[in-house]
């Protein structure tokens, strides 16, 4: 287990990005430049990741951007782009943000970079230019001294450390069958599925609130504690933390990212808390609705969950994940979410099934670039792609 290539120092790393097609240049995209980050905008809104039969595309906001492409450490380099040199029509686009990994199994912390929005115009595909792309941004990546990379992908490249598989909880069971996602099984009405999925206005965890910046020291002491239970961690500093959780700590309220602590009315401390997503899907022409509302479960982490070497621990562990997912269906409904996204990662296998979560038909595969590890469990059975209700995976880290 170990860096695979670990004998080249930034100066062996040529300076010149590799040549493009004579018509197209190399360009740092300036995020922070609104006119910038509307192209990226409109690149990925028109030419980015759609499910298998073209229904929905992904409808990434400047504010989602803002927030996925600006962690601390972030690096304006890393956001690369390629224009038109006639045109300056941003034809391509791929990004990476500064990360720090941690392998349990060894302890080793990877300082690496989390590879995310490798879009090509519809029009340049078929040219190669893909592989340009990121031996491109694994260049700049190596410039600043960092060997390693996380990406995940639904196309399978050569041997990936992990794969999970898509689970959808529809919350607005009729919409969702309205675009073609839902279907009417053969011995259901819509009536019996709706109140299937059926959900209280209320949430039922006692001292469940958003969480605030006064709530940062507690509840990230929880989440580290709680990450020893995978293999393939995140180990953010607090900074970090509070970046992915809070989305900026300047106080304003985040469109994009939800957290929720516990928080024990005895004692005053954080017990639980969870966080979730919002990435709405554009609906590709369909006469009644144009956007699907939807959640990605995110980090969350239990104080019962420290123990779970016992039947009785591990049973009350998944009784409070249960009541704690549960509570993110009935929050993420008030946010207009018509369908609540959730991998196989992480210890989501012990609750998929008791939340009414269905197993899609999408996997993600998680690669570590020049990193050797042994496979890791990713919730499913490696051979029937089942979950495995009984026991969770070993990838804590969440991509968007
Ligand atoms: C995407 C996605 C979908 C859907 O496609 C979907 N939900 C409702 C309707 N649809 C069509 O369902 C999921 C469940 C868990 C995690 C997911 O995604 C995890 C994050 C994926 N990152 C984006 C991505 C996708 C594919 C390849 N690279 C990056 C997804």
């Amino acid at each position: 287990e170990g860096p695979i290539d670990s004998s080249k120092t930034p100066d062996d790393i040529p300076d010149k990005p590799l040549p493009l097609l004579p018509e197209f240049e190399w360009v740092t995209v300036d995020i922070n430049n609104s006119e910038e980050l509307e192209d990226v905008y409109q690149l990925l809104y028109n030419h980015y990741v759609e499910d298998s039969d073209a229904t929905f595309r992904f409808k990434y906001s400047h504010e989602f951007f803002k927030w996925s492409l600006k962690p601390p450490g972030w690096l304006k380099e890393w956001h690369v782009g390629v224009r038109v040199k006639a045109t300056g029509k941003l034809v391509a686009f791929i990004a990476a943000v500064p990360t720090h990994l941690k392998l349990n199994s060894s302890g080793k912390n990877i300082p690496s970079v989390e590879i995310n929005f490798l879009c090509i115009h519809k029009k340049l595909r078929g040219k190669r230019l893909a592989p340009v792309l990121i031996k491109e941004i694994n260049r700049r990546v190596n410039k600043r001294d960092i060997w390693q990379a996380l990406y995940t992908g639904g196309v399978v490249l050569p041997s990936p450390v992990s794969t999970c598989r898509y689970t959808h909880r529809p919350i607005n069971w009729s919409k969702l069958y309205d675009v073609g996602f839902s279907h009417l099984p053969a011995n259901q009405t819509k009536a019996s599925m709706l109140a299937y999925y059926s959900l209280p206005p209320n949430t039922k965890t006692e001292g469940l609130r958003p969480m605030t910046l006064k709530d940062l020291d507690a509840t990230f002491d929880l989440f580290v504690k709680f990450q020893s239970r995978y293999t393939l961690v995140p180990d953010y500093s607090k900074d970090e933390f509070a970046h992915w959780t809070l989305g900026s700590v300047d106080g304003a309220k985040s469109n994009v990212i939800r957290t929720f602590v516990v928080e024990d009315a005895a004692t005053g401390k954080i017990t639980d808390f969870f966080s979730y997503y919002l990435l709405p899907f554009t609906v590709l022409d369909n006469p009644h609705h144009d956007e699907l509302g939807i959640a990605y479960l995110f980090y969350y982490a239990s104080e019962s969950g420290f123990d779970t070497g016992s039947k009785e621990k591990l049973d009350q562990y998944k009784l409070r994940l249960k009541s704690l997912i549960n509570d993110a269906l009935i929050t993420a409904k008030a946010d207009d979410v018509d369908v609540f996204n959730c991998l196989t990662s992480q210890d989501n296998p012990l609750f998929i099934e008791e939340c009414k979560f269905g197993a899609g038909d999408g996997y993600l595969n998680y690669y570590l670039f020049n990193y050797k590890t042994l496979p890791i469990p990713g919730g499913i059975d490696s051979k029937t792609k089942e979950v495995t209700h009984s026991q969770g995976s070993g990838i804590g880290v969440v991509l968007f």
